[in-house]
């Protein structure tokens, strides 16, 4: 059970909607989860739902908190630091967390202040049932004791993995952070080929999904590789043999270095846009 800190997610959007749901069900008391977001929509669905506290107002809600997790578009950050700093003096005395993809904790210092401390979170959104996975790095400021609470929070709502080297964060990115909507898009094209085939749209999506929840938990309770998975279901002159071997003819392995690649681009773009 972790330490109960007041925590405030600065922004309502999807990602804060997946944690929050995630801690809640997994113990965190609601009680000490407070959000904030513009417009109301996304604040009602965690009142309604979680029962945490919700405010239009950032600075009501980081007021109270111990911890703040900045949980705004990159795009936006700059701007949602310079309020938190103009009307939070004592800033320095909670725990910054941030989600967001590409800005570096020396950014944040630049725009908080160089005593504050910030930790960087690279979370995904199947924390919404408790299988997320998050990479934690901290800056100088963060006691050992913070860096803890941290992973433990996210332990409420799957795996962590603590890092040292800020540059792997965009790494964790690309990888996890963005890599449902790669098994997602995988999932929908294997759908869709089992609908040319004439199943229907339910039962074609029930198959895939119970494939792909097979295969992760088989990978998870496995002690052999990836590789030697594989190939237990790939009979010598079988089916299997067949199907695997038109993704090797198109280079499965290369598509996936691209598109991590391009992800990890993308983070280091943003880092010095934002
Ligand atoms: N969606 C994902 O899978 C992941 C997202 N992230 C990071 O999480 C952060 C949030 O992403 P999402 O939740 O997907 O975005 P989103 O677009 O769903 O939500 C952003 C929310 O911020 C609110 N907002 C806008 N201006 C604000 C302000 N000044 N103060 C407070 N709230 C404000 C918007 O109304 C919106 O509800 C991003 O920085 C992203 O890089 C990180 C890992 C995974
Ligand atoms: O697309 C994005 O930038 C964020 C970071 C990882 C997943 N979503």
């Amino acid at each position: 059970m972790a330490q109960t800190r007041k925590i405030a997610f600065i922004g309502a959007g999807n990602m804060p909607q997946s944690i929050i749901g995630g801690m809640v069900q997994g113990g965190y008391p609601a009680d000490a989860i407070y959000a904030s977001n513009p417009s109301q929509p996304s604040l009602d669905i965690l009142k309604e739902k979680h029962g945490i506290h919700t405010s239009n107002d950032n600075i009501e809600v980081a007021k109270a908190a111990d911890v703040i997790v900045l949980s705004v578009k990159p795009q936006i950050m700059a701007d949602a630091c310079a309020y938190l700093r103009e009307n939070l003096p004592d800033l320095n005395q909670k725990l910054v967390v941030t989600i967001a993809a590409g800005i570096r904790i020396e950014k944040y210092h630049q725009y908080l202040g160089n005593d504050v401390s910030i930790i960087r979170v690279m979370p995904n959104t199947p924390s919404l049932v408790g299988e997320g996975f998050s990479g934690v790095v901290a800056d100088n400021n963060a006691s050992a004791d913070d860096k803890n609470f941290v992973l433990e929070v996210f332990n409420y709502v799957g795996k962590t993995i603590s890092i040292t080297d800020e540059d792997d964060i965009d790494v964790v990115g690309a990888v996890s952070g963005s890599g449902p909507a790669y098994f997602f898009e995988f999932m929908a094209s294997l759908q869709k080929a089992a609908e040319a085939h004439g199943l229907s749209s339910e039962d074609a999506r029930a198959m895939v999904q119970q494939t792909a929840l097979g295969a992760a938990a088989m990978a998870g309770k496995s002690e052999l590789t990836l590789e030697e998975l594989r190939k237990q279901v790939t009979s010598k002159g079988g089916s299997t043999a067949k199907g695997v071997e038109v993704y090797q003819e198109a280079n499965i392995d290369q598509i996936s270095e691209r598109a991590v690649n391009a992800a990890v681009a993308r983070n280091q773009e943003m880092a010095k846009l934002f």
